[in-house]
């Protein structure tokens, strides 16, 4: 398989880039929840937002965190986003205070599905592409539409061959 394919362009994020743009979303969120600024707890949506929501609730010294699983994706097939398993219903209420964190927004799919659940949440992202914009509160980074993003957690370092290698 081409591991591109269909998209045209890649873009590749390594630990230290989604690190420094997780704590950029932080910074941001910083101060923004309902009460007194504060946030009542973090919702990652797994996987992949699994990893910002570490960061940001380490840099906002949030300890409640729960998860909520949306399968979206084989590989970089699109399929119909479905929840298979929700966070704790007592904790979640309305959404109110509760900050909704994922990896990225493409299609806007699968935010569109947690909104339903949690329409006074917020939502926000560490990449964002154009169609899944409008469902989105915060992001740092948009890309084209047409742009695959490659997480750290997908990657492996490997030897490339030199410009004017041997054919
Ligand atoms: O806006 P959308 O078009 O819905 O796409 C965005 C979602 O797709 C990916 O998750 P995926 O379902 O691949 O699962 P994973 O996080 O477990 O890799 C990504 O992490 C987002 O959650
Ligand atoms: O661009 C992407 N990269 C990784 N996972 C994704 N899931 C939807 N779009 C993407
Ligand atoms: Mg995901």
């Amino acid at each position: 398989m081409d591991d591109r394919l269909p998209h045209e362009k890649g873009f590749h994020v390594s630990w230290d880039q989604i690190h420094r743009d997780s704590r950029a979303l932080a910074w941001r969120l910083d101060g923004q929840g309902p009460d007194d600024g504060n946030w009542r707890a973090i919702v990652a949506i797994t996987r992949g937002g699994m990893a910002p929501a570490m960061i940001i609730a380490r840099e906002l010294d949030i300890r409640v965190i729960d998860t909520i699983s949306v399968k979206s994706y084989n590989h970089q097939d699109q399929v119909e986003a479905k929840v298979l398993k929700a966070p704790d219903a007592g904790l979640m209420g309305d959404g109110t205070g509760i900050l909704v964190i994922d990896d990225l927004v493409d299609s806007g799919k699968t935010l569109e599905l947690v909104r339903k659940l949690y329409p006074k949440a917020h939502f926000a992202t560490v990449y964002a592409k154009p169609k899944g914009r409008p469902q989105v509160d915060s992001y740092i980074t948009e890309v084209s539409q047409d742009t695959w993003i490659f997480f750290p957690w997908d990657m492996a370092l490997q030897y490339v061959q030199p410009y004017r290698g041997k054919d």
